[in-house]
């Protein structure tokens, strides 16, 4: 639990709530947004890719409309949003082009996360954003998510978002200094938690509050982000936004904010646990010696310039057995093409790989995050 680990983090999933964006509901916050795009100069200056999930649009739209209180009802709180979502993506786009970066608007339903095929699309179009250098801003796309598939709070989509773009921080920017041992607003004398494991169990009693009036989630929820994102392996800080250049501090390694930190076991994430509990694949991909040494001793992904032949028919998502020359299963994974196109790239080196396809494509026919070694 090393503060000073974090420098090393290459690409930040930043998520930002309604009440920072809106500065407690009284005004979009324009110059609070010039200082975080200052600092997500800074650190893609140093390497850093960053992807925003931006909250605020229901808060928007509420002042926008002179609502004095967030609507109960489901069409109103959609609507709402519809208003506000305009101030949110142009405040961000203003703020990026004065340092010259392009803002791009994502959002997203919990539907886009759970059927395998659209959970893909979203990542590709991710990737191509992110390998243009475009930071895309992410919120639900409330207008149209019903009251069953809601994300239903953004600390939720933040962590859809760290495992759709393979980010490997994800920052909490909220109204409070981090997690206390219990909700600050109500309790004069809690302790900021500084370092935690992300099992550790004062958590479960420190988040048990619900959020404030703009926002919808609470610390419960940031919480539960961050342990989805630990399934990753990833690890989550969260700290204040108002703070003095907090962005570049959690960078720096100093210690801001909470950090949880995500537990070695957990960088198996959920998809693996799956992945290692199915017993059918429905393909064969027949790896050359490179590929083969490349999955067992490198811990690499699957190009497809290391395929030599394909078998079975399968769609992408679908599961495959990696088999080296002899026809033992070295590993299995999740494909990113259906069989067809995975037929079409066997030896295609990874720059050759939208010319093939005639469309842009993903480099790795497995992802390593999708991959297990082992029969
Ligand atoms: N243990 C805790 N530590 C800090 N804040 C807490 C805690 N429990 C509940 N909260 C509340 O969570 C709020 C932040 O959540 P929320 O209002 O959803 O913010 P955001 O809009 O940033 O997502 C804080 O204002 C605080 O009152
Ligand atoms: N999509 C909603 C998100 C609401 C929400 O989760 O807010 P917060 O708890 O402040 O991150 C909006 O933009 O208003």
């Amino acid at each position: 639990m090393n503060r000073a680990d974090l420098a090393s983090r290459r690409r930040w999933v930043i998520k930002i709530g309604s009440s920072l964006l809106t500065d407690n509901g009284q005004a979009v916050a324009a110059s609070a947004v010039a200082r975080w795009v200052a600092q997500i100069a800074a650190l893609r200056a140093r390497g850093v890719e960053v992807v925003v999930v931006s909250s605020g649009a229901v808060a928007a739209g509420m002042l926008r409309l002179g609502l004095g209180q967030r609507p109960d009802n489901l069409s109103q709180l959609q609507a709402a949003a519809a208003v506000g979502q305009l101030d949110i993506a142009s405040l961000w786009d203003r703020a990026l082009a004065v340092h010259q970066i392009n803002a791009a608007q994502v959002l997203l339903t919990h539907e886009d996360a759970a059927d395998r095929q659209r959970y893909l699309n979203a990542r590709n179009t991710l990737r191509a954003l992110l390998d243009w250098g475009v930071v895309p801003v992410i919120n639900e796309n409330d207008t149209v998510a019903s009251d069953e598939i809601r994300f239903g709070d953004n600390d939720t989509l933040a962590a859809v978002a760290v495992d759709l773009c393979s980010a490997d921080l994800l920052v909490i920017l909220t109204d409070q200094q981090g997690i206390y041992s219990s909700d600050p607003r109500f309790d004069p004398q809690a302790e900021l938690i500084g370092d935690a494991s992300i099992d550790d169990e004062r958590l479960v009693a420190a988040a048990g509050g619900s959020g404030g009036t703009l926002g919808r989630g609470g610390m419960k929820t940031k919480l539960q982000a961050a342990q989805i994102a630990a399934r990753s392996g990833v690890s989550t800080v969260i700290a204040g936004g108002s703070l003095d250049e907090v962005l570049v501090a959690v960078a720096d390694g100093h210690p801001v904010g909470t950090c949880l930190w995500a537990g070695e076991d957990g960088r198996m994430t959920a998809r693996k646990r799956w992945i290692a509990a199915q017993r059918r694949a429905v393909g064969k991909l027949w790896l050359d010696d490179g590929a083969r040494e490349a999955l067992l001793d490198k811990g690499r992904s699957l190009l497809p310039v290391g395929v030599t032949s394909v078998e079975g028919r399968f769609a992408p998502g679908d599961l495959v057995h990696c088999v080296d020359a002899s026809g033992q299963v070295i590993a299995r994974g999740l494909s990113n093409y259906d069989s067809e196109d995975a037929r079409r790239l066997c030896g295609v080196t990874s720059t050759q790989i939208n010319q093939v396809l005639g469309r842009p494509g993903e480099p790795e026919l497995v992802h390593r995050n999708n991959l297990i070694l082992g029969a």
